[in-house]
């Protein structure tokens, strides 16, 4: 009897479809009592199982799959494994090139699964995927080795995941409803930001045009970020007014990017901002140093193109990619021997031509902020930081007067401040007002405008939890400082000129005269 079939797919399982019996159809058959009022006999040869009810109610047919569907549906042990990809069966597979692998890989962690794997690839890099060994700080984590297998109940459906080293992860449902899939992916996906409140994801490119490996650092506060007064408010308002005025843009005809510059001497916190903006809005970072090998036109334009919008898209020392024009010319080079020769070391496969096209390009993502940071404002051409392609420019300066304080008050908190729940490192022992006072002496004792907060913070380092000691070091502190960078400019004039040698080099020019 061929008859259509009866049994609704809504939960996402296959119907059960009724088929004439072969001919050839000839096996020895079981009889059973089903529910103590209907015979039934089953055969079952290598390729089909035959049911006959021996009744002329056809619904007790009907009811006997039913309930076995259900017994399927709810068995504790898992089906058996499913090779290759022809089955009818609901599948996605996530590539380790795109977020949604970290998503699935970081949910799959968290569902305790995998607990049968004995052989594992085993990795110290900083990453927030893998399975670590319990209760330990996460120095060192594992992944199940190539080609794993893995079955699961998730929700009311069993899983198959199919694991291959470090590349791509295959899921199976054992349904063809597809929503199953997606509702799986968007649980791995909200899981994910979940456990990103606590850390910044920074992704790093492969290399050939993909956004690769991820790691995870630990979300830095963005009261930690020492800057003068409003400058940090200012940038993170002004981000959070443009991811939240997409239609404002889209109605104004203005493609939705953003574009920042940070500039300024080396250690004042640029990278620091993009670390904390980026805890702070819950974003996360793709970065690219343009002077990387295998970085070019064609794969930053890929690169550009695949950062998904509300994710901040950072390019460190922009300046170092190329010179000030793709054709150095004499005239710059000879300007400053010393950089010539560093930028010769440098030297990016990324023309400026290239960079402003991918900027204007219009396959570059929606959404899109790109922050780029560098030291030397000077050497970059205008036509790269004009409004559209950089539309805010942010200075960073050596600390002045209140982030000399500041940066003291955060290594000598005082062990009754609020901001120190933890008491990490206390105020020596001082009280409040005392460490004001000491925060005052710190201040007015380092010149202004001369060192930053990178040099500050390892000078303070040396002085945990002695804030009075580090006030009185100062002096000489300084003075080393001075004599540091006296060598360092004579180091760097030998290295332009290397018939100039210090004390040497003054006698021979003396002996000119
Ligand atoms: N303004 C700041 N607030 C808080 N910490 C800072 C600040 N400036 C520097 N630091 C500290 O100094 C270290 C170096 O800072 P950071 O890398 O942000 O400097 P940078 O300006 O990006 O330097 P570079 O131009 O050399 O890349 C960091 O560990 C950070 O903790």
């Amino acid at each position: 009897m061929d008859r259509d079939p009866r049994f609704k797919s809504g939960d996402g399982y296959l119907d059960a479809v009724y088929e004439p019996v072969p001919n050839s159809y000839d096996p020895s058959p079981d009889l059973f009592h089903w529910k103590k009022r209907h015979w039934i006999t089953v055969s079952v040869d290598t390729s089909a199982l035959m049911l006959e009810v021996w009744s002329l109610n056809q619904n007790v047919l009907d009811d006997f799959i039913q309930e076995a569907r259900e017994f399927y549906l709810k068995r504790s042990v898992p089906p058996p494994e499913i090779i290759g990809s022809d089955s009818l069966l609901v599948a996605g597979t996530f590539e380790s090139d795109d977020i949604s692998y970290t998503w699935i890989l970081e949910y799959l962690q968290s569902q305790n699964i995998m607990t049968d794997v004995v052989e594992f690839n085993f990795s110290t890099q900083q990453s927030a995927a893998g399975w670590s060994p319990k209760g330990k700080k996460e120095t060192i984590h594992a992944l199940p080795s190539s080609s794993s297998v893995h079955r699961f109940r998730w929700r009311s459906h069993w899983v198959q995941v199919n694991l291959y080293r470090d590349s791509q992860i295959t899921i199976r449902f054992h349904s063809c409803d597809k929503s199953v899939l997606l509702d799986f992916i968007e649980a791995a996906r909200l899981k994910y930001n979940e456990a990103a409140i606590s850390r910044v994801n920074v992704h790093l490119t492969d290399g050939y045009a993909n956004w690769g490996r991820v790691v995870a650092k630990s979300r830095r506060s963005f009261s930690t970020l020492i800057l003068p007064d409003g400058i940090k408010e200012t940038l993170l308002a002004d981000i959070q007014e443009f991811t939240e005025n997409e239609q404002w843009y889209a109605f104004a005809g203005v493609p939705h990017r953003r574009g920042y510059l940070l500039y300024g001497d080396p250690g004042t916190g640029k990278s620091t901002t993009v670390h904390a903006l980026a805890g702070e809005l819950g974003m996360e970072i793709y970065f690219v140093s343009l002077a990387s090998p295998g970085v070019n036109n064609h794969t930053l334009g890929e690169l550009f193109h695949s950062t998904p919008s509300h994710s901040i898209l950072l390019i460190e020392d922009i300046d170092c990619a190329f010179p000030l024009r793709d054709d150095l010319s004499d005239e710059v080079a000879s300007r400053d021997g010393y950089r010539e020769t560093e930028m010769a070391e440098h030297r990016s496969e990324v023309t400026l031509a290239g960079l402003l096209n991918i900027l204007d390009s219009v396959v570059s993502q929606e959404g899109r902020i790109l922050i780029a940071t560098t030291n030397h404002i000077d050497q970059l051409d205008p036509a790269l930081i004009r409004p559209g392609r950089i539309d805010v420019k942010i200075k960073y300066s050596l600390a002045v007067d209140a982030q000399l304080e500041n940066v003291f008050h955060r290594f000598y908190p005082g062990d009754k401040d609020p901001a120190n729940p933890s008491g990490v490192q206390s105020g020596g022992g001082l009280t409040v007002s005392e460490l004001e006072a000491l925060a005052h002496e710190f201040a007015a004792a380092i010149p202004h405008s001369k060192y930053s907060i990178a040099q500050l913070q390892g000078y303070l380092l040396a002085w945990k939890n002695n804030p009075r000691g580090a006030v009185q070091g100062i002096p000489a502190w300084i003075a080393l400082q001075e004599m540091e960078a006296a060598q360092a400019v004579r180091r760097g004039r030998r290295e332009v000129n290397p018939s100039v040698g210090g004390d040497t080099a003054d006698t021979v020019h003396g002996g000119d005269d």
